[in-house]
C-alpha cells in the first residue's frame, strides 16, 4: 500500500479528529476502491494473461490475440478513457479499477472466439465492483456510508470465488486469496495516517469546502462592466449551446453535455466575449450545488481546481494546489496533496489559454503531464487563435481531446432572453421589458452585431447611460464608436462631480495615454497590471492633467477608476493587481490608439506594432513599464490605488 514519508505530514487537524466516523468510512471506502479492488481484479488479469510477454504493451498484446492491429477508431471504441494507459502500460500495477475492468473485458471477449468459455458471470461480478467504485467515488453520500464498504468487500470475495470457478483454481489458492483480503480488511479498522489514502480521505471530506471558500464569493456575483452594479451570476446566466467540432460533424449540444464525451480533455473555444470565462465560472458554482441535487452532469467530479492563464503569480501546479487547499497543504505538504488529488476524479479548469505566458504555460504543461493517465478531466477554454499553440502541446503530452465551440447568440429570441435576465436582475430598470424592446427595434444588420454576450452587455450599458444614441445606429461601426464614447461620458460624469467642466480635449488626451498603455500591454500579452504598472499609468495621466493647466485639482485616480478594476489575490500571500473591466475593453482602447496613430503618422498597423517590438527589444525589461509582475512585498492593507 502506498505510504507517505512520516516526515512529510504533521498531526491531523482538530476538525478531522472531530469527525472520526465519517473520515473512517471515507478512508475505508477509498482504500477499498483504490487498493483492494484493483488488487483483486489484477489477480484475475494475471490468470487471464499468462501468455503475455513482459515487453508487450496491453495494446500490442490484444493485437496479437486478435491477429491484427486495431484501427484508431476500433481502439477508441474498445477502450474509451482507458485507451491511452492500455496503449502504453506493460503491467497492471498502475491501472485502476476502470482500466483493469476495461482490460479484462476486452481480453475475455477477444479470447472467446470458439465460445467454449462462458465468462458472463466473471464479467458481471467485475461490473458490480466497478459500479460500486463509481457510486462511491462520485457520490459523497455513498462515500461516507459504511455499508458501502461492506458491500464492496462482499463483492470482492465473490469475485475471488468466481475466479476460482472460472480458472479452475485449487481450493487452497482461492482460500489463500480470501484470507489475504480478509486480513487487509481487518487492518483497515485502524486509520493509518501515513498512508496516501488518508490524505485522499481528508481531501474527499474537506476539499470541496476549501475550494468553495476560495471561489464562491468571487464567482457568485458579477459586477457589471460599467455600472458597478452587482447581479447574481446564476440568475443572469444564459445557458449557452456549444458545437461539437471535428468528427461529430457540427452537432449542437447544451453545454452540460460536454462531459459526456469519452475524452478526458475538453477544449472550449469562443471568440472574444463569447462567454468562456462565464461558462466555467458557472460550472464551478454548479459544482458547489451538487449535494443539493442540481447539476447532475458534474456527478463524476469529486474536486474542482480552477487555473486562470492570466495568473502571473503561480509558478507551479503546486502553487495552484496550495491556493485551493491551503489547510490540507499545511498538514500534508503540497506534493502529497497533489499526489492524492490525482487519485481522485478531479476536474482541472484552465481558463483563457490564449492569455498564456511563459510562467502560466509551465503550469498548464504540468497539469497536462500529470493528468493524462489519471481519472481527472481537464477543461480548457481559449479564443480560437489559441488553439494553434494548444493543439501541439496537447498532442505532445498524449492528451486526446474533444473540441467544442460556443455558438453565437444569433437568434433574436435568444438575444432578448439574454437581455431580459439582466433587466430583471437590475432593479434600476424600473420598467422591465423596455430594454429588450429597444433592442428589437434595431435594424437587422446592426442587431446581428450582438451575437456575443459581451456585446449584449455593452448594449445594456449604452441603454443605461446613452439611450438616445440607440435609434441613430445605422451601421455596426456606429455601435463600436458609441461604446468607446460611453467610457468617455463616464469619465466626464466623474470629472463633473469634481466640478471640472471644460473636459473634452483633456479626456481625449487621457484616453490617448490609456489607449497607448492598453496597446503596449496587449502587445506583451498582458491583461493584468501590477501596482507598479498602475502607478506608471497614473503618472502618465498626471502629466496630461498638468498640461491641461486646470484651475481645479484633479486626481488621475478618478479617471482610472472608470477604466480599471481591482483583482483581489487568491491568497493573502499574493498581491492586488488591476485589469481593464474586460479584455475586449482593453482591446477597444488599444484599437483606438492604433487608429489615432495611423491618422497622425500615416503608418500602417504593421509598422506601428513593429516599432513597438523594436523599442521593447532595445530597452529590454529595464525600461519597460510592463515587464511581468514583480514579486514585491505588499502592504497588508489592500487599498485600491485608483480609489481616492
Ligand atoms: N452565458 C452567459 N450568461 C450571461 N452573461 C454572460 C454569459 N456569458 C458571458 N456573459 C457576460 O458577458 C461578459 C463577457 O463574457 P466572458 O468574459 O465570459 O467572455 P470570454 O469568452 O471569456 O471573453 P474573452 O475571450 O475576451 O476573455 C461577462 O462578463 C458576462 O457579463
Amino acid at each position: 500500500m502506498e505510504r507517505l514519508d512520516l516526515n512529510e505530514i504533521s498531526a491531523p487537524t482538530a476538525s478531522a479528529a472531530g469527525l472520526p466516523l465519517e473520515i473512517a468510512s471515507i478512508y475505508r471506502n477509498i482504500i477499498g476502491n483504490m487498493y483492494l479492488s484493483p488488487k483483486v481484479i489484477r489477480f484475475l488479469i494475471f490468470k487471464e494473461c499468462v501468455d503475455k510477454l513482459s515487453c508487450e504493451t496491453y495494446r500490442q498484446y490484444m493485437e496479437r490475440l486478435r491477429g491484427n492491429s486495431f484501427s484508431n477508431k476500433e481502439w477508441k471504441d474498445a477502450c474509451r478513457t482507458s485507451r491511452q494507459v492500455l496503449e502504453t502500460d506493460r503491467n497492471p500495477d498502475k491501472l485502476d479499477v476502470t482500466d483493469l475492468s476495461c482490460l479484462l473485458e476486452n481480453i475475455l471477449v477477444l479470447r472467446e472466439n470458439n465460445g467454449t468459455r462462458d465468462f458472463s458471470e466473471v464479467l458481471n461480478k467485475v461490473r458490480v465492483v466497478k459500479n460500486l467504485r463509481n457510486e462511491i467515488m462520485h457520490k459523497f453520500e455513498a462515500m461516507v456510508d459504511p455499508r458501502k464498504f461492506i458491500d464492496l468487500t462482499a463483492a470482492l470475495l465473490e469475485l475471488i470465488r468466481e475466479a476460482g470457478r472460472f480458472y479452475s483454481l485449487l481450493p487452497a489458492e482461492v482460500e489463500a486469496e480470501e484470507k489475504v483480503l480478509n486480513s487487509e480488511i481487518a487492518n483497515l479498522l485502524v486509520i493509518d495516517k501515513t498512508s496516501l489514502f488518508y490524505c485522499c480521505s481528508r481531501l474527499a471530506m474537506f476539499g470541496k469546502q476549501a475550494v468553495r471558500l476560495l471561489w464562491e464569493a468571487r464567482l457568485t456575483s458579477e459586477v457589471l462592466i460599467l455600472s458597478n452594479v452587482k447581479v447574481q451570476r446564476q440568475a443572469v446566466f444564459h445557458a449557452l449551446e456549444l458545437m461539437v467540432r471535428a468528427s461529430a460533424g457540427g452537432k449542437v449540444i447544451p453545454y452540460t453535455e460536454i462531459f459526456e464525451t469519452s475524452e478526458k480533455f475538453l477544449v472550449v473555444t469562443g471568440v472574444a466575449g463569447a462567454g468562456k470565462t462565464t461558462l466555467v465560472q458557472n460550472i464551478v458554482l454548479h459544482f458547489f450545488e451538487l449535494q443539493e441535487g442540481d447539476a447532475d452532469y458534474l456527478r463524476p467530479i469529486s474536486q474542482v481546481v480552477l487555473f486562470e492563464c492570466r495568473d502571473r503569480y503561480s509558478e507551479t501546479l503546486s502553487d495552484v494546489i496550495e491556493q485551493h487547499f491551503e489547510d490540507l497543504c499545511s498538514d500534508f505538504g503540497n506534493k502529497i496533496v497533489l499526489k492524492a488529488l490525482l487519485r481522485l476524479d478531479v476536474l482541472f479548469i484552465i481558463d483563457g489559454f490564449d492569455e498564456v505566458h511563459d510562467i502560466s504555460l509551465k503550469v498548464v504543461a504540468e497539469i497536462l503531464a500529470k493528468t493524462w493517465r489519471s481519472n481527472c478531466r481537464v477543461l480548457i477554454t481559449t479564443r480560437p487563435h489559441g488553439l494553434k499553440k494548444l493543439q501541439p502541446i496537447l498532442l505532445s503530452k498524449n492528451c486526446c481531446f474533444s473540441e467544442f465551440e460556443i455558438m453565437p447568440l444569433a437568434k433574436l429570441e435568444d438575444q432578448l432572453a439574454f437581455l431580459r435576465r439582466y433587466e430583471e436582475s437590475l432593479s434600476e430598470f424600473s420598467q422591465v421589458g423596455e430594454m429588450a424592446r429597444s433592442f428589437s427595434s434595431l435594424k437587422e444588420d446592426v442587431r446581428s452585431l450582438f451575437t456575443e454576450p459581451i456585446n449584449l452587455m455593452h448594449f445594456c450599458d449604452v441603454y443605461k447611460y446613452m439611450p438616445e444614441k440607440i435609434p441613430s445606429w445605422q451601421t455596426p461601426g456606429d455601435v463600436a464608436r458609441d461604446i468607446l464614447s460611453l467610457y468617455k461620458r463616464l469619465v466626464e460624469i466623474k470629472l463633473l462631480d469634481s466640478n471640472y467642466c471644460d473636459s473634452e480635449d483633456m479626456i481625449e488626451d487621457l484616453f490617448a495615454v490609456i489607449g497607448s498603455t492598453a496597446l503596449e500591454l496587449l502587445h506583451n500579452n498582458i491583461v493584468t497590471l501590477s501596482e507598479e504598472n498602475c502607478q506608471y499609468l497614473k503618472r502618465q495621466c498626471k502629466l496630461v492633467l498638468k498640461r491641461a493647466n486646470t484651475t481645479c485639482k484633479i486626481d488621475p485616480e478618478i479617471v482610472l477608476s472608470v477604466v480599471l478594476k481591482m483583482c483581489r489575490p487568491l491568497s493573502g500571500k499574493r498581491f492586488v493587481s488591476y485589469s481593464f473591466p474586460h479584455k475586449t475593453v482593453q482591446e477597444m482602447f488599444a484599437a483606438e490608439s492604433i487608429v489615432r496613430r495611423i491618422q497622425d503618422s500615416g503608418d500602417s498597423i504593421n509598422t506601428i506594432l513593429g516599432n513597438m517590438s523594436k523599442k521593447i527589444a532595445q530597452n529590454g525589461d529595464r525600461d519597460s513599464s510592463f515587464a511581468p509582475l514583480k514579486r514585491t512585498e505588499q502592504n497588508s492593507e489592500q487599498r485600491h490605488p485608483l480609489q481616492p
